[in-house]
């Protein structure tokens, strides 16, 4: 079928309106899951890979100070569009294309390294904070936020007051990924899948976040019923050493390759999954604490086992945490609290 010279010649004819009955200009704008990712650096980068993976967004959108990396990494991954379900991809410095998102996922800030002094990087993080929650939060008012710069439980605390957002639709990505790793490791001695272990690390995404061995099993199996010592000072097989590796693993990734981000993508993708289908999962998260008995009545994010859905953090377990590991928790806890004290002013 071919169009006749004379019709192409007509400036209401091109090859489009002769394709299409009805023009794209013309659809009706129906619905759409938009994901904002904040920051197109490694880890933004890597959470917008593993979320178009799942095939969880038909509009992905990087906001980025650098506008140029931005739209780069948008046309970089259009590419390949066709295989991930033919998402749009925008690359922008312009808040108002988070408009009407679902899912806001902050991932600015300085990458921190090996060096980096901890108050200075939150300093910064911070400052960063105050002048794009806001926007995030104009033009996306019922989004959920999902935090992962680092210190993430600060940081999400400071995004819950900074957006005016009720607690439960602010999720700090906290210890998740420590937990990964924590399951990882002890899947590796253990020699069988990852999969097949349950573990977990909770409080502070950090060096006293507190592993909870007395719930690390295997189908039901606790390990802690067969080594009664297990991850103490008095364990002959030395299994409290696969949380110190976890402590270390970010350091140990830094220094061996520069950056460490595909963990943390594919960790943020799993609660952008929980959130947008709504799949009740329980994982480790920061989450806000006042007035839980946790937290010692104290105001702070910090990660327990939470149950992720459509509203964001939907409820918390009810955990029965020997009494060390409690006293931990406890101690982990004011840790975070002492901490964020210095910037609590600046929030007020
Ligand atoms: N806890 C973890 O396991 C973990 C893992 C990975 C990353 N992180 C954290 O995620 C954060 C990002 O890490 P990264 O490796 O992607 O860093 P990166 O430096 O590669 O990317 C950060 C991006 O933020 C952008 N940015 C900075 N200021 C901005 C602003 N005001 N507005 C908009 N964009 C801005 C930069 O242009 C850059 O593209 C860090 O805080 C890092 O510690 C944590």
């Amino acid at each position: 079928m071919s169009v006749p010279k004379k019709k192409l010649l007509d400036t209401a004819w091109n090859t489009t309106t002769f394709l299409l009955t009805k023009q794209p200009e013309d659809f009706v704008d129906g619905h759409r899951v938009k994901i904002v990712i904040v920051g197109s650096g490694y880890t933004g980068v890597a959470i917008g890979i593993a979320i178009l993976f799942k095939r969880l967004a038909s509009e992905l959108v990087f906001i980025d100070v650098n506008e140029e990396l931005a739209k780069a990494e948008a046309e970089d991954i259009s590419h390949g569009a066709a295989f991930l379900g033919n998402p749009k991809i925008i690359g922008t410095k312009d808040y108002s294309l988070a408009r009407d998102a679902t899912v806001c996922v902050i991932t600015i800030g300085d990458r921190s390294t090996n060096e980096q002094d901890p108050s200075t990087l939150l300093e910064q993080n911070l400052n960063i904070f105050k002048d794009v929650i806001p926007k995030v939060c104009k033009y996306a008012p019922n989004s959920i936020l999902l935090i992962v710069t680092a210190p993430v439980d600060i940081l999400s605390y400071a995004a819950m007051k900074l957006s005016g957002f009720p607690p439960h639709r602010v999720v700090g990505l906290g210890t998740f990924l420590d937990s990964c790793r924590f399951q990882y490791f002890i899947a590796q001695k253990l020699g069988i899948s990852a999969s097949s272990v349950q573990a977990s690390v909770i409080c502070e995404n950090g060096p006293t976040s507190v592993p909870i061995w007395s719930a690390v099993t295997v189908m039901g199996i606790k390990l802690k019923d067969i080594n009664k010592d297990i991850g103490t000072k008095a364990d002959p097989e030395s299994w409290g050493e696969l949380h110190a590796k976890v402590i270390d693993c970010d350091n140990d990734l830094i220094s061996r390759k520069g950056y460490r981000c595909w963990g943390m993508g594919i960790c943020a993708a799993e609660v952008v999954d929980a959130i947008v289908r709504n799949t009740c999962i329980c994982v480790t998260v920061s989450t806000y604490l006042k007035g839980c008995r946790h937290g010692l009545e104290k105001d702070v994010y910090m990660s327990l086992p939470c149950i992720v859905g459509r509203n964001g953090i939907e409820t918390l377990l009810r955990h029965p945490y020997t009494p060390e590991e409690q006293e931990l928790t406890e101690t982990s806890c004011r840790t975070i609290f002492e901490t964020q004290k210095s910037i609590l002013n600046s929030l007020e």
